[in-house]
């Protein structure tokens, strides 16, 4: 049975090179060279700094040697640009490709000359999501170590959208952490605190206020050199506002901010593309445009997570595809009659497992409790 991903990994440095099992020594240790000069010498940013690790150097092959590792920083509707040791760069897509199939935190090989990109590697995490009526998932991030969920203390807060987000993350592989802003505007901000707390197991829940520098103090847990932390939540919640305040007076082109309407607090959607932003204390932050609707499908390991007290019910009940719904001998609708389970989280797991089983084309399992492909999959 999964359990939940210790809070300890949100903080996890990249592992050290010299763990590298090195199949491929000429060019390993030419990139780990540059790593370790960068490391050292501080006068141009170095591969680990930019986030990669031993997951992305395990990838390289003998034909690969003369190209330059490059962490793509924005994906436009018709063109990409990535950052490499030798800064940012314009990059020229193979043809036939299509900038939709790349997101923003990718690490890609590219021609040095031309800026060709040659070959996209394996990602270590993907957020995907999927909005009211969309076909197909768009790639929101990729090999994005934290999520920050980040939500108003005002209507916004909805446990059910934040639960979507908590699935998605976990599903991802990457460590959720809830941000809850504008405790200034609330009566019982630590109401909405408890209310977090209790969406998933070991969740780490920060109340913060995107407009000050202390922000960037309380986060620092998260960020730090090679950290990639991305921000999900509506439009109106402070994300652009946090990105402006991470990167500091650094930033080159801030992050446009929008006010909200007070009656509904729905932000403008000022956010409209992503990108990576350097976080001034080290690490990367990604923004993704605020929506007001997302859709679950394939995230039956993420569900599994985020709900682990019905997830651990399961089995002991009689039946092993019990629906926990009429059947005698089920654990869940006992723990319900005991009270120690509680009935909204009960409604609100059936609602979020019914619509991905529905959206979910190859399943096995009851209730989509197995997903085929479960945390991490990668692509
Ligand atoms: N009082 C108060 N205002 C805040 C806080 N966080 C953000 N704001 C304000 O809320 C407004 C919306 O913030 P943005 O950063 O533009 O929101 P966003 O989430 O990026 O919105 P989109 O770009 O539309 O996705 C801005 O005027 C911020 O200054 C907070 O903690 N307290
Ligand atoms: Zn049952």
């Amino acid at each position: 049975m999964p359990s939940c991903r210790p809070y300890s990994r949100a903080i996890a440095r990249p592992r050290s090179w010299s763990a590298s099992p090195s199949i491929l020594p000429g060019i390993l240790s030419n990139v780990r060279d540059a790593v370790v000069k960068a490391v050292t010498d501080h006068s141009t940013p170095s591969l680990a700094s930019l986030g990669w690790t031993e997951f992305f150097g395990d990838q390289l092959e003998p034909g690969d040697a003369n190209f330059v590792p490059t962490r793509i920083a924005t994906v436009h509707r018709d063109r990409l640009t990535g950052l490499s040791q030798a800064g940012p760069v314009d990059l020229t897509l193979p043809a036939q490709a299509n900038t939709g199939d790349y997101a923003v935190g990718d690490w890609v090989l590219v021609d040095g000359h031309e800026h060709l990109v040659q070959r996209r590697l394996t990602r270590k995490t993907v957020l995907e999501r999927r909005t009211q009526g969309g076909r197909v998932p768009q790639l929101a991030a990729a090999n994005v170590d934290t999520l920050f969920i980040v939500t108003s203390c005002n209507a916004d807060f909805n446990p059910a959208r934040l639960e979507r987000y908590l699935a998605l993350a976990n599903e991802a592989g990457t460590t959720p952490v809830i941000l809850l802003t504008k405790a200034d505007t609330a009566e019982d901000a630590e109401a909405y605190e408890r209310q977090a707390a209790a969406l998933q197991r070991g969740l780490p829940v920060v109340m913060l206020n995107p407009r000050t520098s202390d922000a960037a103090t309380v986060l620092a847990a998260w960020c730090g050199a090679g950290q990639t932390v991305a921000l999900i939540g509506s439009s109106g919640v402070g994300k652009s506002t946090l990105v402006n305040t991470l990167a500091g007076s650094a930033q080159q082109s801030p992050q446009q901010t929008g006010g909200i309407r007070e009656h509904d607090s729905k932000g403008r959607h000022t956010t409209t593309s992503r990108s990576l932003h350097s976080i001034a204390g080290g690490g990367w932050v990604i923004d993704t445009p605020g929506m007001r609707t997302l859709q679950v499908s394939d995230v039956g390991y993420g569900i599994d997570t985020l709900f682990a007290e019905i997830t651990e019910l399961a089995p002991l009940c009689k039946f092993r595809d019990c629906t926990h719904v009429h059947e005698p001998g089920c654990a869940v609708q006992a723990a319900l009659k005991a009270g120690t389970l509680d009935p909204e989280r009960l409604a609100r797991w059936r609602k979020l497992s019914d619509e991905n089983q529905n959206n979910t084309p190859v399943q096995s399992g009851p209730r989509g409790a197995k997903s085929p492909g479960g945390r991490g999959k990668r692509r």
